[in-house]
């Protein structure tokens, strides 16, 4: 479980936080989504939960205890980061890449090689094939599953994202959400996703919190949200791509490129309205990567 306490921080001027006071409690298992307009905080946020941001005022709490008792370097090894731009260490092959916090944690040799070859089973780059590559060897798409399991290599019970999904064609993209959230899922992990794109929030999310200049605007489910948009910020955010969705709710062709259903695990359904949902992404251009911090 992650606990932020009424945080707030500022980079140089006091006078215009990044931060307002914002509280949120992820649960164990639960998946949120930041969303917000461009400058709104949301990166900041998640930085704060394995210290790449120290808030100037509140407090962040992992499983009950303070972030800042232990050693920010060590907190990292136990938070897998999947980040904006590409940090896989392009002279490094996928092995060590992937292998890169089993070994900081004291590994050995034989438990690392497993745990690697897992996690390229997992990922669907069987390591016979690939552990000896190079970064620059392999699509986008395969250089993004690599930044998953260099993710998930030390076994985090908790994982941030920041527009992880970006970069991707539409096909490859939907594909790699689907198999996120379903490791998500099958590992139980408490994940907290940025991303520019509502509809992959409505997606992926339980709950969706919205910022707004630093502030937290909103804290919903995908439906409560979409329903009871509560915020005129909401309300301009929802007339981009859902309005789109139920505009186009009953002859939207499904097998056209970029549209994908609205799945039926969402909790409620969208005003009992649209079934297909058009999607209009924005992301910016991005490839996923782990922390390069980690491997200073
Ligand atoms: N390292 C930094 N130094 C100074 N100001 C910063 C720094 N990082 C972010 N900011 C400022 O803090 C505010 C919040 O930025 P942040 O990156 O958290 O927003 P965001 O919602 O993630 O934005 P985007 O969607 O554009 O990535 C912005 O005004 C930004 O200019």
């Amino acid at each position: 479980m992650i606990e932020l306490r009424n945080i707030t921080h500022w980079y140089d001027d006091p006078a215009r936080p990044a931060l307002r006071n914002v509280s949120l409690r992820v649960a164990a298992g639960e998946l949120v989504a930041l969303v917000g307009g461009s400058g709104s905080g949301k990166t900041t946020l998640l930085k704060t939960i394995n210290r790449l941001v120290e808030p100037r005022q509140g407090e962040v709490r992992i499983n009950g205890r303070d972030n800042r008792s232990m050693p920010a370097h060590l907190l990292r090894r136990t938070i897998g980061h999947v980040v904006q731009t590409s940090g896989l260490f392009p002279h490094w092959t996928v092995f060590d890449n992937v292998a890169a916090v089993p070994r900081l944690l004291g590994w050995s040799a034989d438990r690392v090689r497993q745990r690697v070859n897992e996690l390229m089973t997992m990922i669907r780059l069987p390591a016979q094939d690939y552990a000896q590559r190079f970064p620059d060897s392999l699509s986008g798409g395969q250089r993004q599953r690599v930044g998953f399991a260099r993710a998930l290599a030390g076994s985090p019970s908790i994982l941030l994202m920041d527009e992880p999904f970006g970069a991707l064609d539409p096909e490859i993209r939907d594909e790699l959400r689907a198999e996120f959230l379903q490791v998500h899922r099958s590992l139980g992990l408490t994940t907290v996703l940025v991303t520019h794109d509502l509809v992959e929030a409505l997606e992926l999310a339980d709950r969706i919190a919205v910022l707004d200049q630093g502030e937290l605007i909103r804290l919903a489910t995908p439906r409560e949200l979409v329903s009871r948009p509560s915020h005129p910020a909401v309300e301009r955010m929802l007339n981009g791509p859902v309005r789109h969705a139920r505009l186009l709710a009953g002859w939207a062709d499904p097998s056209a490129q970029g549209a994908i259903p609205i799945p039926s695990n969402l909790p409620g359904d969208l005003d009992g309205e649209s079934t297909q949902v058009i999607l209009k992404s924005d992301a910016v251009s991005s490839c996923v990567a782990f922390s390069t911090d980690e491997a200073k």
